[in-house]
């Protein structure tokens, strides 16, 4: 029950505002009867006066002060509620964008590559900002509220006119049940095109952000995503307003039935009332018939707005119920040198979803302090083998050991800790150097001299020094005084990154794609310093880089093909052997030639 989740969640916020919240609104509710039975005493005390009774006269004055206290309180009231929905309304902003983040931390990769989740994450976010949880807390308020002062206003009109009660009350409902009917259509047009506006957001992505700008003004991209991104906003239009289209059509018609009711109610009210001669009843009556309408009218839209609302925020509250980290870990900790190494074991996978077989009885070691290379062509199962080593995925089947133990057993936190790890798509943090090389263990980041030899490892130190404040230049263009670094430097960044974490794992997936080639050496040779003796796995394409590891591993189609040191490998004139000649021989002819 959605209703009864808001109401928690906000008890949990703040006991003592949403306390005082609903009291406030509680003894609002209580003011239109209060004012309808001291109109009916005032102008009552008048007409009595007018015909020369004295009483009635002071009776009047004293029903008029009155009028002025409730007056005064309700103005009280209703400033200090406002203050309070103030209040809860930030309070709660703030919170459900953490909450939101804070899940998003602790969802597994894979809930990240399924585009299912993906549009439980975007129905979410359209909802992080709390407005609509808000909406429905104050809704669910205001119908009790609603609902006081209809039952109080109505045992008044109710003594006097049970039928012209009994219309009032009615009249709203043809259109609140349009309301409801419409809404949720609304919500269920709103679900099916989750997906097209993921990819409108996409379209308007690409054209908006520095990453995908070179090639959207270069290919010319831009009118055909702009088309892209309008054909479907115009999709979305178009249904959109047949649907407002009915909805007011109907609720027109509807609201009228309403108005003729109401108005009829009115009439019969004035008949009757003078036909008796209650000048004072007469006020109290046509105040009351104001009141019941406003607050039957008010009540039953804001159930329908409910209703529609809570359907809205099941999306967040599915999105935060999202089942989280189900790779578990053990108890062990991670090792901090390790004794004997890594070993994959008959190690078969298969992307969730897919009938893909992508690394097929994987098997090989990587023995303790070496460095091991990894090549095999584009889409051979090598970044797919790293996401396994980190625990980003489980293996279908087989098993991976850390000296001699099954990784699993190993505590998560642990061992993705002891692992210091670079990707293909690392990330380029817009703040300052400190932070994108310290985020490599971000409880050191402070520490200027650990950052520092981190930039020397990977090559990194010489430009950061010459940049305009040094380790404190924000990178990326993104913010104030950023500084735009080149594709090679970003990755020498993301390399000292992986270096500061002093791991006693270190992988890097293609960490020297864009680092000239005499960088690449230098770091290459210097790898077992830098990496204080770890045990590495490095992808890479550029044979210089392979045939400096200790061991080569071959993989073809999720297979090992080839295994060894790079001698062996090339005295057995295989794959390795072959692949290694085509780069060779591709250098030496350029040399060769005048
Ligand atoms: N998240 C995913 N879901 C489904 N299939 C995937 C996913 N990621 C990769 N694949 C598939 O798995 C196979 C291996 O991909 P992987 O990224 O491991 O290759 P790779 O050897 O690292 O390639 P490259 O040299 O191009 O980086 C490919 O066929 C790819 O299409």
């Amino acid at each position: 029950m959605i209703w009864l989740r808001v109401g928690t969640l906000f008890w949990r916020l703040s006991p003592l505002r949403v306390s005082a919240f609903t009291g406030v609104s509680l003894l609002l509710a209580l003011i239109p009867a209060a004012q309808i039975g001291l109109v009916a005493a005032a102008v009552q005390g008048v007409a009595d006066a007018v015909t020369g009774d004295r009483d009635a006269g002071r009776a009047a004055l004293t029903a008029g002060a009155a009028l002025l206290g409730v007056g005064l309180a309700s103005h009280v009231l209703g400033t200090f509620l406002q203050y309070l929905d103030t209040l809860l309304r930030l309070e709660l902003t703030a919170r459900v964008g953490e909450w939101v983040m804070r899940k998003g931390t602790m969802l597994d990769l894979q809930q990240y590559e399924d585009a299912e989740v993906y549009d439980k994450m975007q129905r979410a976010f359209q909802e992080s900002s709390g407005g609509r949880v808000y909406q429905v807390f104050t809704q669910l308020l205001e119908v009790a509220r609603e609902l006081v002062t209809l039952v109080t206003v109505s045992v008044v009109l109710f003594s006097w006119s049970p039928w012209i009660a009994l219309v009032i009350l009615l009249s709203p409902m043809p259109s609140v049940v349009s309301y409801v009917l419409f809404s949720h259509r609304a919500y269920e047009i709103e679900y099916d095109r989750t997906a097209d506006r993921r990819r409108a957001y996409y379209y308007q992505h690409l054209t908006t952000t520095d990453h995908s700008y070179k090639e959207v003004r270069l290919f010319q991209l831009g009118p055909h995503l702009v088309d892209l991104y309008t054909r479907l906003i115009r999709t979305f239009f178009d249904v959109d307003r047949r649907l407002a289209r009915k909805q007011s059509v109907l609720g027109g018609v509807l609201g009228l039935l309403s108005v003729a009711a109401s108005s009829g109610a009115v009439l019969w009210a004035i008949h009757t009332t003078t036909h008796a001669g209650q000048v004072g009843q007469l006020a109290g009556y046509l105040q009351a018939v104001g009141s019941v309408q406003v607050s039957a009218h008010g009540m039953l839209l804001g159930i329908a707005a409910l209703y529609k609302d809570s359907l809205f925020l099941g999306n967040l509250f599915d999105f935060l119920a999202l089942p989280e980290r189900q790779i578990k870990g053990g108890t062990r900790p991670f090792p901090d040198t390790l004794r004997k190494g890594i070993e994959f074991r008959d190690v078969r996978f298969v992307y969730p979803g897919t009938g893909h077989v992508v690394l097929d009885g994987v098997s090989f070691t990587l023995p303790a302090g070496e460095c091991v290379a990894l090549v095999g062509q584009n889409g051979s199962g090598k970044t797919t083998l790293v996401k396994l080593l980190t625990r980003l995925y489980e293996p279908t089947s087989g098993q991976i050991l850390v000296d001699d133990v099954p990784i699993e057993e190993y505590d998560l936190d642990d061992l993705q800790r002891h692992i210091g790890v670079i990707f293909q798509d690392f990330i380029r943090y817009e703040l300052p150097v400190r932070d994108n090389i310290g985020l490599g263990s971000v409880e050191a980041r402070e520490d200027t001299g650990r950052v520092a030899e981190a930039a020397r490892a990977a090559g990194a130190d010489g430009f950061v020094e010459a940049l305009p404040r040094g380790y404190d230049t924000t990178l990326g263009r993104h913010f104030e005084d950023g500084h735009q670094l080149s594709g090679g430097q970003w990755q020498k960044i993301a390399l000292s990154r992986a270096f500061m974490r002093r791991a006693p794992v270190v992988v890097l997936d293609e960490p020297t794609a864009s680092i000239d080639a005499e960088a690449e050496a230098e770091i290459f040779g210097r790898l077992k310093d830098v990496a204080h003796g770890a045990t590495a796995l490095v992808i890479a394409h550029r044979f210089a880089t392979v045939r400096m590891a200790d061991r080569i591993v071959v993989l073809e189609n999720g297979k090992v093909i080839e295994h060894g040191v790079h001698q062996d490998l090339l005295r057995a004139d295989g794959v390795y052997a072959r692949l290694f000649r085509i780069q060779a021989s591709g250098y030496l002819t350029e040399a060769a030639s005048p």
